[in-house]
């Protein structure tokens, strides 16, 4: 099912939170919408689910308007945030409820529930009571749930805010693999750009409102539209300098580049394409302020001659001591944005 956003517009009595957004998630696809806090991200998906009324602007469902249509004729399933499951009802009955009222056959739907519950990998506790559960759980009942009736279309509400980090990455894979397999399209809103990057087919970014950039998570990352951009979707060295359209010549000496560019313009440097050494090796040296260390790879906080600082990243387990003068290599191309 193919959901498209053309140019709505929506907000409240105090003005427009959203302006003139236009997106299209193709059938099967997850599109994360990714923004800060205030960006419209809510507003977004409770207009697209039918509760909230737009200003202005269509919204599209395999070419059919359903802008007017009543939430539940939507055929759109919401995974609120943090799942709001009921309380007084076990695993199992949660997941039944999203059948009420649709036209599943009541003998079938004991059936349904068992499928569901065995896609989100949740076939060994259908009697828990939601107090039971792990938040990561919790949030997997109220996939189910919104599953159940086979939506075209769901929405997903921030789902793994309120879970510690460890358990975040493992739910993650676990609610791609659910979605994949349901066959439904999704759009998932959130504010943490990691998950927007690991999770996605394609990502759009919302800010103040408006969609800046949308496109594969590589696009955005290797190629942000935007200094704003670069540095909202990953770390960024941003370095001014002036190219003849295939180097330019930043504090780092001078630097590949792709795309092409003309004149002044300015280098994105990420920190995994620093590569630190001994510093007689390289042209560049730098001082080393800081080091964070994460086990799979380690962040280098770095000083450059002329004072701009710098981040590198590095997985190998080379021992940076703070306060060392140390050789910075660019491993290229770098993005440019043209000025
Ligand atoms: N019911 C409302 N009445 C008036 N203004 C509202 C209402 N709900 C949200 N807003 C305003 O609309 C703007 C966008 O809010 P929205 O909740 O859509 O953003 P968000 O990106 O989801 O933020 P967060 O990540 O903090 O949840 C904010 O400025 C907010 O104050």
């Amino acid at each position: 099912m193919t959901l498209e956003l053309d140019r709505l517009v929506a907000g409240y009595r105090n003005g427009p939170v959203l302006h003139d957004v236009s997106l299209t998630v193709a059938d099967r696809e997850l599109l994360t919408v990714l923004g800060t806090s205030g960006s419209g991200k809510t507003t977004l998906l409770r207009t697209v689910a039918g509760l909230h009324r737009p200003d202005s602007g269509r919204i599209t469902l395999n070419g059919r308007d359903v802008t007017r249509e009543r939430p539940e004729r939507r055929r759109i399933g919401l995974v609120p945030q943090e799942g709001a499951l009921f309380g007084h009802l076990t695993v199992a009955q949660n997941v039944g409820f999203g059948l009420r009222g649709t036209s599943w056959p009541v003998r079938s739907r004991p059936g349904r529930v068992r499928e569901l519950l065995e896609l989100t990998g949740l076939e060994d506790l259908p009697d828990r009571m939601p107090h039971e559960l792990s938040g990561g759980q919790r949030q997997r009942v109220a996939l189910a749930r919104a599953l159940a009736p086979e939506p075209e279309v769901v929405l997903l509400d921030e789902p793994f805010a309120a879970l510690d980090s460890s358990l975040r990455a493992g739910l993650r894979a676990q609610v791609r693999a659910a979605l994949r397999e349901s066959g439904a399209t999704a759009v998932l809103i959130t504010h943490d750009q990691d998950e927007a990057l690991s999770i996605s087919d394609r990502v759009a970014v919302l800010s103040e409102g408006r969609v800046v950039q949308a496109g594969t998570p590589r696009e955005l990352y290797r190629r942000p539209r935007t200094l704003w951009l670069a540095g909202f979707v990953g770390d960024a060295l941003i370095l001014p300098g002036r190219t003849d359209g295939r180097s330019i010549v930043t504090v780092l000496g001078r630097l590949e580049h792709d795309p092409a560019a003309a004149g002044d313009a300015t280098a994105v440097v990420r920190p995994e394409q620093l590569t630190i050494g001994a510093a007689a090796a390289a042209g560049v040296t730098a001082t080393v302020e800081a080091v964070e260390y994460f086990g799979h790879d380690q962040l280098i906080h770095l000083r450059l001659a002329d004072g701009t600082p710098a981040l590198a990243r590095t997985t190998g387990d080379a021992v940076a001591t703070v306060g060392a003068r140390v050789g910075v290599r660019v491993t290229g191309p770098v993005h440019v944005i043209d000025d």
